[in-house]
């Protein structure tokens, strides 16, 4: 694969190259999975688990369906001018592990400087919520929401700070509940210029450090 495949399609090439299991399939691994915990898959409890979670996991990564480029395609130019910062700040944040699977949970702070053109703000919060409903680890969705809306608007600037719990990290291996990771990416004005950098730290209440260097 070129190594310029822009971040926003890689998942969808390689995904080209992958035989999705059947339904059946699925749910066969799920009770394959309950009774590996030692448990009876057959029991009237968990006749029904494999399906629900199926269906779970249909929602948990809707993701790979689609386009986050697509969400931010409609843009507005009428905007007398406006080229000050736009922030969207403590956007609830639920992704999962790629490692094992389990909730990552927090917030997520998006700014961007328009170039002439704004988007529809919650169109920012679509394209994190469509790289959330990924398999992740927080440094490649941080990268992936930043260069996405760079790529398609061309704004001055764009950063984003997530700050979230790993619960692969709180409730098994480790357990160290109340440790958050910060991840931030800043582009343009926001890595050039640390007046704005900062001014967008001050706007998210941002946790010390976060950003700097
Ligand atoms: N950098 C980064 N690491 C993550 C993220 N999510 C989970 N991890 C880490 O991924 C690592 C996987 O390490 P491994 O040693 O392969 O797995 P493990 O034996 O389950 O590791 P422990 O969690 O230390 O028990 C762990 O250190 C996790 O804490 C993430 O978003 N970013
Ligand atoms: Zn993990």
């Amino acid at each position: 694969m070129n190594i310029h495949t822009p971040a926003h399609s890689l998942a969808a090439a390689q995904r080209e190259a992958l035989t999705r299991p059947t339904r059946e399939e699925a749910e066969a691994a799920v009770r394959t999975l309950l009774l590996w915990a030692g448990d009876d898959p057959t029991r009237e409890g968990l006749v029904d688990t494999p399906a629900r979670v199926a269906r779970a996991y249909e929602e948990f990564f809707a993701g790979y369906e689609t386009d986050p480029v697509e969400l931010l395609a409609r843009s507005f130019e009428e905007t007398d001018g406006y080229d000050e910062m736009v922030v969207l700040r403590d956007i609830r944040l639920e992704t999962h592990c790629e490692h094992h699977m389990v909730p990552i949970i927090g917030r997520a702070h998006i700014g961007y400087i328009p170039d002439g053109r704004v988007v529809g703000i919650s169109k920012l919060a679509r394209v994190l919520e469509t790289y959330a409903k990924r398999l992740q680890i927080q440094e490649k969705l941080t990268a992936q929401v930043a260069n996405t809306i760079e790529q398609v608007l061309k704004p001055k600037g764009v950063a984003v700070v997530i700050e979230a719990q790993h619960q692969c990290m709180t409730t098994r291996g480790i357990h160290k509940p109340g440790v958050s990771m910060v991840t931030s990416r800043m582009l343009g004005a926001f890595r050039d210029d640390a007046s704005t950098r900062r001014e967008f730290m001050a706007m998210i209440g941002a946790p010390r450090g976060a950003g700097e260097g």
